[in-house]
């Protein structure tokens, strides 16, 4: 099996000197879910951001679809990230003056293809919004502007699809759907997708977590439970106290 996205040593440090990640190294099998967890402050947004292209480690390598990222100069690799890769954020990120389909071909826009608008309605008509594509997203609830999000991270193609929090401010019904949804793109349509998150429920959707703890890798679980995966965190947790006690 490839690796869709695969990080060798990488370290991130910010300026002032909080080390964010300290010497990860994971592969993301292509056509796999897996979820990111750990503590708060353990280094898992700068993790998603690194892998995706969306910052640049201090030291270390990524490779998405089999390309060196940190080999490639800042405007090669906007334009490689914006068709290789598809976000999800918590907060969606529409831009409220498009309407939902202006909103799901904005990525082909802007990576300089046309914008296809059957492949766009196709993909609007799968997730359940295919009466919705005229609708400001302001005419949408929370649940339906994530499926949005999800149409717009696929509209590409991307061989990843990297989420962070993407539940995080829908209700629970919302967020199954939106998390069944991510779970199909994976095991219906052969996407990878990443996602960060804190919710043990949300992570026992995906096929394995990755758990991280000051910035290193602290284990995988493969097949979560949501009780599982709540144990293993309060571990972490325990540890990540003791460390700054
Ligand atoms: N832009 C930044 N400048 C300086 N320090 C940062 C920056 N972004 C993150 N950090 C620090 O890096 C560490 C890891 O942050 P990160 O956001 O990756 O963790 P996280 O696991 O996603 O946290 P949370 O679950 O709270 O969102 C933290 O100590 C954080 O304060």
């Amino acid at each position: 099996m490839t690796d869709a996205v695969r990080l060798e040593s990488l370290y991130k440090t910010y300026d002032g000197g909080v080390t964010a990640l300290d010497g990860v190294t994971a592969g993301f099998a292509a056509g796999t879910f897996t979820a990111v967890m750990g503590p708060s402050g353990s280094g898992k947004s700068t993790l998603l951001q690194c892998a995706a292209g969306l910052d640049r480690p201090t030291a270390g390598r990524v490779f998405l679809d089999g390309t060196e990222l940190t080999a490639t100069g800042d405007t090669a690799m906007t334009k490689f990230r914006r068709l290789r890769a598809g976000f999800i954020f918590q907060d969606y990120n529409l831009l409220p003056s498009l309407t939902v389909e202006q909103n799901v071909v904005l990525p082909l826009r802007l990576a300089g293809r046309r914008a296809d608008r059957a492949g766009s309605r196709a993909v609007l008509e799968q997730l359940g919004l295919g009466d919705r594509m005229r609708d400001l997203p302001e005419r949408l609830s929370g649940g339906q502007r994530q499926r949005v999000a999800v149409a717009r991270a696929l509209v590409t193609a991307p061989a990843v699809v990297f989420a962070d929090e993407p539940t995080g401010a829908l209700d629970l019904r919302s967020a199954g759907e939106v998390l069944t949804l991510l779970r199909e793109v994976v095991h219906t349509h052969g996407r990878t997708v990443v996602m960060v998150t804190h919710d043990p429920v949300a992570a026992a959707y995906a096929d394995s977590v990755l758990f991280l703890a000051d910035g290193r890798l602290a284990g995988e679980m493969r097949a979560p439970t949501a009780d599982a995966v709540a144990e293993r965190l309060a571990h972490l947790g325990d540890r990540a106290m003791g460390a700054v006690a």
